[in-house]
Parts: structure tokens; C-alpha cells; sequence
């Protein structure tokens, strides 16, 4: 049986904060104004880097100001566009992949940040080799929460299955797209666990192959 798994990126496979909480602000002293903390970097992340530079923006008071957000984000996509530097996997990742080749799943990404930097990360990190299709931000005209990308990456991978994230909008992704969803409990998140409508929830990544296994097991008993 096939057995698809999709992971999101940020917050899930890699601790990104760092790299996108460093563009910010680098873009930030570029025109003068206040860092951001890193917590509040933390909490812009989930809807892609439009979303993030207007929360940025926001928090910096030039909402008023139309030309600032198309600027900055010029500004950051530049900063953001480069290897990694910071920004690590979460304990446990490379060997769970391994362990669920063994299983025989196809695995695939649906994340909403843009195909560039995306692409850079999981050449970085080794992830590439893994992952047999992989649905970016910028990829279809829409993005997460919207599920067509989520579906398009399920749809390549052969067919549908289990939805790997850590925040809201991964949750509200997988169940807009009526699938599974698998919390990875120690990304992004700002709610309480119990209000993510999830199948599973694993808090590190040497868990996830046991879900995998029981999820498809019980689908094949
Ligand atoms: O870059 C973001 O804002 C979110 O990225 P993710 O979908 O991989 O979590
Ligand atoms: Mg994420």
C-alpha cells in the first residue's frame, strides 16, 4: 500500500527562527528603524515571507507607509536568499527519514516558504535526496492554508496520506485537504495542543516513525 507522508518545513524539519529573526532585522537597520526580538520573529512565522514583513512592518509602525512592505521584502527575500547559517535540524530528523525509507513511504514538502530558499535549505541539509516532490510557497498561486498545494505534493507522491507540521495552519491545511495530520509539538505553534485538530502529536522526531507505522498498520489491518 502506498504509504505518502509530507512534511512542512519550518518549524518542523529545520529551527529556522534564527536565519529569518537575522534577515529581519537586517533589513530593519538597513533603513534605521528598531530590531524585532527574537520571539516576535518566532510568532510572524507559519504564512510565508509576505506575511512575516507585514507583521514586521506592523511591529515597527510603518503600516501607514504603502511602499514599505513591497521595499523591505525586496530587502529580505535578498537577506534570506543564502545558505543557512543559523538554522538546524531538530534532533533526530535525518535518522527518521531514513527509518521511514525503510518503511517504504514516498515522502514529499508542502511549506509556505518561497522555492528559493527552500530549495537552498534542503540542499544544505541533505533533505533533498528524501523527499520526491515538494510544493513551496510560490509554487501554485495559492498557498497553506489553502490545501491545492498540499494536495499537488500528495497527488505526485502517488496518491494521499499523512500531513507533518507544527502549527495552526498546517492543521488547518491537512484538514481542509481532509487529511491526517501528524503535530510536531516543539516548532512555531502559539495555541495549546489540544486546540490543533490532530491525529497524532510527537514532541521528537525519533517518534515519528512508531506513528507511521501504527498510522498504515491500522489502515492495512
Ligand atoms: O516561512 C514560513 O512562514 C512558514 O514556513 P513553513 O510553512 O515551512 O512552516
Ligand atoms: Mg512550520
Amino acid at each position: 500500500m502506498l504509504k505518502s507522508v509530507v512534511f512542512d518545513l519550518d518549524g518542523t524539519l529545520i529551527d529556522s527562527a534564527p536565519d529569518l529573526h537575522r534577515a529581519a532585522n537586517v533589513v530593519l537597520r538597513s533603513e534605521g528603524l528598531p530590531e524585532i526580538s527574537f520571539e516576535q520573529a518566532r510568532s510572524f512565522i507559519g504564512k510565508g515571507a509576505s506575511v512575516l514583513i507585514a507583521r514586521v512592518v506592523e511591529a515597527v509602525g510603518l503600516q501607514g507607509d504603502p511602499d514599505a512592505h513591497p521595499r523591505l521584502l525586496a530587502k529580505f527575500m535578498h537577506e534570506y536568499e543564502r545558505e543557512p547559517a543559523l538554522t538546524v535540524l531538530y534532533p533526530g530528523v535525518i535518522d527518521a527519514l531514513a527509518r521511514l525509507e525503510l518503511l517504504g513511504c514516498a515522502m514529499g514538502l508542502c511549506t509556505n516558504k518561497p522555492e528559493a530558499p527552500t530549495h537552498i535549505a534542503l540542499k544544505h541539509f541533505g533533505l533533498d535526496r528524501h523527499l520526491r516532490a515538494v510544493a513551496s510557497a510560490d509554487t501554485l498561486p495559492v498557498r497553506k492554508p489553502d490545501p491545492a498545494p498540499l494536495m499537488k505534493v500528495m497527488q505526485d507522491l502517488g496518491g494521499p496520506g499523512l500531513y507533518v507540521g507544527d502549527s495552526e495552519v498546517d492543521a488547518e491545511t491537512a484538514d481542509r485537504a481532509g487529511l491526517p495530520f501528524a503535530l510536531f509539538t516543539e516548532g512555531y505553534r502559539k495555541s495549546p495542543i489540544r486546540d490543533l485538530p490532530h491525529a497524532y502529536a510527537f514532541d521528537h522526531w525519533d517518534q515519528l516513525p512508531g506513528i507511521v507505522a501504527q498510522h498504515f498498520g491500522a489502515l492495512e489491518a
